[in-house]
């Protein structure tokens, strides 16, 4: 029988660092299941603030760094040491630090930079390889996906009022016109993202507290981050700061693993 998505899981803890602390918790036992199951445990990775905050995975005994396959979210179509590139900041807060095989981690070919649509092709034709022999589902069903929120409610590269936002089929699309800089990117669709076992948003600080309000407060506004609603067993989590979350009237979460 279809179920409905459940509704999201907030917690919000006294610090950033207790947020650090217990979000690396979450990681590493989605992690092994997910290995249990399958051997293999598939995450998809934000830029912005998302990447330092999971530094303490860094010296974490329990991590199977050879394990992980790790994907972008969204990417920014730069090259690949360009400032802006969210593998580029991935690889200074995470990838440099830790031992996760090359293979394992799947940037964006950017031989393919002037054309976009061909660089999101070979983006899903990337998850497919990973994904579609193995399990056999029309989208591909992340473990584990980890996103950031914007000023405005967006997620990923997924922009308030864009037309990406009605995409239903691709698995990864382009976008030329991103509001926020730069302006040519790529990401996965909704339907990527509401297939994902688990979702993770990460926020903290003073900066979120409004929008933060918006999503949880007032889906109806129809912001991104609020159209994130993975279907069953599919679970989205907020794991915030209680800076991020001083105007959420949404339900806390007690605090369990
Ligand atoms: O442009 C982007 O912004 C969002 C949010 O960034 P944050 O710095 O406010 O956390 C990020 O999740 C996304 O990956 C990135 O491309």
């Amino acid at each position: 029988m279809h179920q409905p998505p459940s509704p999201p899981v907030l917690y919000s803890f006294d610090s950033t660092n207790e947020l650090t602390e217990k979000l690396a918790d979450f990681i590493v036992k989605a992690q092994t299941e997910a290995v249990s199951k399958k051997g293999r445990f598939t995450v998809a990775l934000s830029g912005g603030s998302l990447p330092k905050q999971l530094n303490k995975l860094i010296d974490n005994p329990a991590v199977k760094w050879d394990r992980w396959q790790v994907f972008f979210a969204d990417e920014r179509c730069v090259p690949l040491d360009d400032d802006d590139s969210n593998y580029n900041l991935c690889q200074k807060e995470l990838f440099s630090k830790v031992p996760i095989p090359e293979q394992n981690i799947h940037p964006i070919d950017v031989s393919l930079l002037d054309d976009l649509e061909e660089l999101a092709d070979a983006y899903e034709k990337a998850l497919i390889s990973e994904f579609a022999q193995k399990d056999s589902a029309r989208f591909p069903v992340f473990d584990l996906i980890l996103l950031g929120i914007g000023p405005d409610g967006h997620t990923c590269s997924l922009f308030p009022d864009h037309e990406l936002l009605t995409e239903e089929d691709r698995w990864v699309a382009y976008i030329e016109n991103s509001p926020k800089p730069p302006p040519r990117r790529i990401t996965l669709t909704f339907p990527v993202l509401n297939h994902s076992l688990r979702v993770v948003f990460v926020a903290a600080g003073e900066s979120k507290a409004e929008i933060l309000s918006t999503i949880l407060d007032n889906p109806e506004a129809g912001l991104p981050a609020s159209r994130v609603k993975p279907s069953h067993p599919g679970q989205v989590y907020w794991y915030v700061d209680n800076a991020a979350s001083a105007k959420v009237k949404y339900q806390k979460s007690e605090y369990r693993l």
